[in-house]
This record gives structure tokens, C-alpha cells and sequence, in this order.
């Protein structure tokens, strides 16, 4: 570091404005001598030179501390050690801080030396108080760092400064001294109680000399007391943070061996106990099936449909009754009346459903004996879902009536309409899947459905002329299947808005085939699965806009008695209250949707149809104004988007519509 800078640093600008002090001082001094020395001979080395300015800087540099001329000067290692040792009590600044950043200073030396003095500050004061150096070195901090130098630390010290000169000639006064605090037990105790106090943090601001490494601190002499003075020297909060630490830790591996402890405990409990094996498997079981899960939060009933074709009803009420189980014949005012005695059933007991023909309400318990049944596998009582019974129940259609299924398979709805038809007309049951057609044809043997004609085709390629005079269409395509109880999780979570699209395509041409290949047909029933709008509104909504002679019928009011879910009228105006949902939580059935269309009369089209042709001419009527162009091709662009599913990518806005979940 230059003279220069050295300077600058030292003697920061008040000092410099009073530069002529030390000025005149080393024009009478040495300094000027030395210095004229230099001139004349010009014949030192640098090295000499450096020396002869940094002689000159330090006796400046005595010269402002002192401020008395032709005084000996403390060693500046002593004067910093003091600076610091104020700064840390007056100012509370941090011991690390001001030792490392220190560069005039023995860093080891000084904090074995400011160490001692925090162990020891009560008797190093007791001590002084016997002599006279406070008297003769004002600064009380120089007079204890010297002090402390002679009796704690080294036992010199360097150089012969007034004060440096004081503490040695009160050498033997301050080791009396310290001799006699060791003899009084008064004196001892109130050093006992200083250390006490000093380890609460709460005397002396000196703890920050904790702040110290330990390394640092450990070149410190051995005196008699080290060990205890350590333990003061931990401040309180580290040692606050040791304590936290360490129930962090404690209170971790507790709460990992806890549920481990419970779970190996019960498990012991019951096997040794109660004698009850398999804790572990029902443990797994449980966390594993998604559908045990499904029925025990929703408790979903099992629904059994009769298959009249096969069982007379009083025939299976006496089966029912003979294997124990009991009829609740009360009859409900309200569909939510019925609900509440859907979820109070109890394992003995089963309703008539309140609104399909031939379906039994069981217990959600019931589902293995169900499962089991030997008049289940003879194909007279079948396992289906309410939801899944209102297609064929709003088709309606009259006995010796032609009905197309064009979705068949496994053929659930097929052996409805059979059972509904009283085994009279004619369905033809359309499946495309050879495995899923070799099901359908079990399926249908099973029942006993013999008007049912399977056929093994793409129905988008079945003609008129393949189904002669069919009247009725049950259009129950694939889809999502976001509805079905154990699929339901995983859809919603993961809805996935590629595969809706190319459904929801798919489901859109048969809806268009169903009304637009078959002259005779005049009652559609559209249905699926799923709750997304996507598969259900927006391709009815497209569809309608495409096919003018079939219109929307408001399903509700085909249905007997009054239903609960419908779809939004507020986003679908026109559309929305005319179709039906059922909902897993209020019908505690599967999610479904259903949907009616009849042909219009002669000369009658849909208000969808006629609404988008109105649009189209209002467009070719504006077409000279640029404005209303502009804003009539939006419109009409708008539209397009739904109409057009199956060529046009889906919108982001599809994939965040809250009022279908
Ligand atoms: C949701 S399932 C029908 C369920 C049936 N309605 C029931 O209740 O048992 C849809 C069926 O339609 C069939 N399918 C899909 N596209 C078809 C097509 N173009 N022609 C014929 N069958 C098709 C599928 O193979 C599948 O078996």
C-alpha cells in the first residue's frame, strides 16, 4: 500500500485539514532531518527510502493519537486492539467483523487477547482498581488490553510509552492483587455471578467475541479457568439454535417411526390378540383399488334391471323375498325423498327405482352377492347402471317397432329396448369390434332377446336397405367414458383434449349418418358416457346446425317423474334444459348424458338450422359493408368452430368449461 494511500485512510479529511500540526512538528523533528538527509546525500537505496517514510507516517501517526509531541508512541498493536475493544462495547459491533477487516492488526493474537479480556473483565477492573493506572491512562480500554497483555497473556510488554511504562511499574501491585481476589470468596462469587450473567447474554456486549472461531480463539493461553470462560463465551442464541436443531431432529425421526410403530403395532395387536391375520393385505387393498374407494365415499347402489323377457316381475319379488330380501314399497313424493332412502338402505332391504320400469335398487353391500347370483348368469337379472337405462327407456319404442342400435356391443341397451319392445319388432344391433360383436352375441343368446339381429359392419355403411323401415335409432357411440364411476378420476384429472376431439369427430358423423341416411327414422336417442360437453352439447349443437328436419325434444318431459341434471341453458340457450345428465353425486348412478331428437314436420326446420341460414343471408346481404362484414364473418367463423369439429382444431376454451364437472 503507498505512503499516500496509506495516508488517505488514516487521516480522513478533518484530520487532513489540520495537516500543519504534524507538519511543523516534523520540520522541528526528526522527520525533517531524515528527510533533508535524503536530499542531500541522494545516495540511500529505495528500500531505505520506503523505510524513512514509513518511520515518518508512524510518527504522524503517534502524533494524532498522542497529540503531544516527543512521546514515545503506544505499539500500534495495542492502540487497534483498544480501538476494537470500545467498538465492541460502546457500539455493539460484531468482534469477527472488526478483527478480520482490521489490517494493522495480528488477527490470532489479538483475539487470544480480547478473549482473555471478556473471560476475565470483572477481575481484570477489581484489579486495576488497586492501582494507579486508571489515573494515568485515561483510555480505559489501552489500560485494560495492557493489563491484560501482562497478567493473562504473554506477560511483557512491548515498547516503553507512557502507559506501556505505567502497567510495568504496577507489575506486582496487579499480580498482589490478583492473588487476593483468588483468597476472597465474596469477590469470587460475584466473578461466579458475572460468568452467569455474561452465558444469559444479558451484561456484556463482549459476547460478541464468540463471533470468533474457535481456532482463532484456542491460540489463547491456558489459564485456570479456560473452560469455564468457553462455556461463556457460547452466546445465548447459538446456543437457542443448537437446541432447536436438535428437536428438529428428534421430532423428525419420531414422526417417521411413528405410522410405523402404529402400523406393526396393530398388526401385532390383532394377530396376537384377536387373532387376525391379513392386516397388511386389507391395508394394501384398500390404498390400491380406486373402485373400493368409489364406493365408499359415494356409496353407489347396485341396480339390477329385471329382464322381463325371461321373468315374469312377481316371479323374481318371490325369488327376492325367499332369499331374504325385503321390498320397500313407500312410495316417494319427491325424487329427493327416494335418494335419501337410496343412501339409508340397509343390507336387507331394495326399492322399486323411481323412475325406470324393472330396476331394482340394492344396497352398495349387495355388489358381491350380486356379482355371483345364479339368476344373473341365467340372463333374468341383469347388472346395469340406472343411467345406462335411460336411453333405451326415453327411445320408447312401440312393440313390433324397427329399432337400429348402431353401437351395440356388449348390447346392456340392445336387451332393453328388447325387454321394452316385449320381444316384438325387429332391432338391428350394429357392431363394428369382431370382440366386442362375439359379446353382443352371448349376450343377446343370454336373454332370451330374439328380435335382435346382429350385424357385424361399420354402420357408417349401413344403407336404408340393410335395416328396412327402421323407425327408431339408440345411437350410444364411443366415448370418453368420463362419466363411469371408476374411470372418473383419472379422466377428469387427466381430461385429454386431442382424444375428445377425434370422439368428439367420430361421434358427430354417426349423429349426422343416424339423421340423414335412414327416410323412415323418427326418434333419435344420442347418449354417452361422458360428462364433458364436448361429446354431449357441442355435437348435438353441430349437428343440428348440419341437418335441418330433426329437431331437439326436451327430454325431461319424457321422463315420468321429474329429474334433477340437466345441461346449461345459460351456455347452450335453447339447447341446455332439453338434455339430460345424470350425475354421479345426486343420482348416485354413473355420470351420463341423453339426448331426443324427432323428425320435423313437413315443411318445419330445427331453430339451429334456421338460425345459422339466417346468419348466412344476413352475411350475403352485408357483404357491401365492409364494417358489418367484418363482424357478421366473426359470428359466422364462431360457429364454424363447433359445426366443423371433426376438421378444426379443438379451442383452449373446450379444455377449462367449469359447468360440466
Ligand atoms: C359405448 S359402446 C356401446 C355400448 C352399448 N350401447 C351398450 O349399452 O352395451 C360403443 C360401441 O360402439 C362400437 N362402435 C364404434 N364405432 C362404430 C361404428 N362406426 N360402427 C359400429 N360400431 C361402432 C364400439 O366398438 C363399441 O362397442
Amino acid at each position: 500500500m503507498s505512503a499516500s494511500f496509506m495516508r488517505q485512510r488514516m487521516f480522513p479529511l478533518p484530520v487532513c485539514i489540520d495537516f500543519r500540526g504534524p507538519l511543523q512538528y516534523a520540520l522541528k523533528g526528526k522527520i525533517l532531518k531524515s528527510k533533508s538527509k535524503i536530499k542531500e546525500t541522494k545516495k540511500l537505496s529505495k528500500v531505505t527510502r520506503m523505510e524513512e517514510e514509513n518511520e515518518n507516517q508512524q510518527k504522524m501517526e503517534e502524533w494524532v493519537s498522542d497529540r503531544k509531541p516527543h512521546k514515545i508512541p503506544v505499539p500500534t498493536q495495542y492502540r487497534q486492539a483498544a480501538k476494537i475493544l470500545k467498538q465492541i462495547v460502546e457500539e455493539g459491533k460484531s468482534f469477527k467483523e472488526l478483527v478480520y477487516n482490521n489490517k494493522h492488526i495480528k488477527t490470532g493474537s489479538t483475539v487470544a487477547l480480547l478473549t482473555k479480556i471478556q473471560a476475565n473483565e470483572i477481575q481484570l477492573e477489581q484489579i486495576m482498581a488497586k492501582t494507579d493506572i486508571l489515573q494515568n491512562i485515561p483510555n480505559i480500554f489501552l489500560a485494560k488490553i495492557l493489563v491484560a497483555e501482562l497478567i493473562f497473556g504473554r506477560g511483557q510488554l512491548n515498547g516503553h510509552s507512557k502507559p506501556v511504562e505505567c502497567v510495568l511499574s504496577n507489575h506486582d501491585k496487579l499480580k498482589e492483587a490478583l492473588a487476593e481476589l483468588g483468597e476472597n470468596p465474596n469477590q469470587q462469587s460475584k466473578l461466579q455471578q458475572y460468568k452467569e450473567m455474561g452465558k444469559r447474554n444479558k451484561k456484556s456486549k463482549l459476547n460478541v467475541v464468540a463471533d470468533a472461531n474457535d481456532e482463532e480463539s484456542s491460540q489463547s493461553d491456558n489459564t485456570t479457568n479456560n473452560q469455564e470462560d468457553n462455556d461463556a463465551l457460547i452466546p445465548y442464541h447459538t446456543k437457542q439454535a443448537s437446541f432447536a436443531l436438535l428437536f428438529l431432529l428428534f421430532f423428525s425421526v419420531l414422526m417417521f417411526t411413528l405410522p410405523f410403530l402404529a402400523f406393526y403395532g396393530t398388526q401385532m395387536l390383532l394377530r396376537d390378540y384377536f387373532h387376525i391375520d391379513g392386516f397388511q393385505n386389507t391395508c394394501c387393498d384398500i390404498f390400491l383399488t380406486k373402485k373400493n374407494f368409489s364406493f365408499i365415499f359415494l356409496s353407489v347402489p347396485r341396480y339390477i334391471r329385471l329382464n322381463t323377457i325371461l321373468i315374469k316381475k312377481t316371479e323374481a319379488k318371490e325369488y327376492l323375498e325367499r332369499e331374504g330380501w325385503r321390498l320397500i314399497e313407500s312410495s316417494f313424493e319427491t325424487y329427493d325423498d327416494f335418494l335419501e332412502a337410496v343412501k339409508n338402505l340397509d343390507d336387507e332391504n331394495y326399492l322399486k327405482d323411481f323412475h325406470i320400469k324393472n330396476l331394482f335398487v340394492f344396497p352398495s353391500s349387495s355388489r358381491k352377492y350380486w356379482a355371483t347370483n345364479p339368476l344373473v348368469q341365467e340372463g333374468k337379472f341383469l347388472l346395469q347402471d340406472k343411467a345406462s337405462c335411460l336411453p333405451a327407456v326415453l327411445l320408447d319404442p312401440p312393440h313390433k317397432s324397427t329399432v337400429i342400435d348402431m353401437c351395440a356391443a356388449p348390447g346392456t341397451k340392445t336387451t332393453h329396448l328388447a325387454s321394452i319392445m316385449k320381444n316384438k319388432g325387429k332391432i338391428y344391433a350394429i357392431e363394428m369390434n369382431v370382440k366386442r360383436y362375439q359379446t353382443l352375441l352371448e349376450m343377446v343368446e343370454g336373454t332370451g332377446a330374439t328380435i335382435i339381429q346382429p350385424i357385424n359392419k361399420d354402420v357408417l355403411e349401413v344403407k336404408d336397405e340393410d335395416v328396412p323401415k327402421a323407425e327408431y335409432i339408440l345411437l350410444d357411440p364411443s366415448c370418453s367414458g368420463s362419466g363411469m364411476l371408476n374411470r372418473f378420476e383419472s379422466e377428469v384429472r387427466n381430461k385429454d383434449a386431442g382424444r375428445l376431439f377425434k370422439l368428439a369427430g367420430l361421434q358427430h358423423k354417426l349423429l349426422i349418418h343416424a339423421m340423414t341416411s335412414f327416410p323412415n327414422v323418427v326418434r333419435i336417442v344420442y347418449s354417452t358416457c361422458s360428462i364433458y360437453t364436448e361429446e354431449n352439447e357441442e355435437v348435438v349443437l353441430s349437428v343440428l346446425r348440419k341437418v335441418s328436419d330433426f329437431k331437439l325434444v326436451d327430454a325431461g318431459n319424457l321422463i315420468d317423474s321429474k329429474w334433477k341434471n340437466f345441461g346449461s341453458e345459460k351456455v347452450y340457450p335453447g339447447l341446455g334444459s332439453k338434455v339430460l345428465y345424470a350425475r354421479t353425486s345426486d343420482d348416485l348412478s354413473n355420470g351420463f348424458f341423453v339426448s331426443v331428437f324427432e323428425r320435423c314436420q313437413e315443411g318445419e326446420v330445427n331453430e339451429f338450422y334456421a338460425q345459422k341460414q339466417e346468419n348466412i343471408k344476413s352475411q350475403k346481404k352485408n357483404e357491401g359493408n365492409p364494417l358489418k362484414r367484418k363482424k357478421d364473418n366473426q359470428e359466422v367463423t364462431e360457429e364454424n368452430s363447433v359445426s366443423e369439429v371433426e376438421v378444426k382444431k379443438p379451442k383452449k376454451k373446450w379444455k377449462n368449461k367449469g359447468y360440466n364437472q
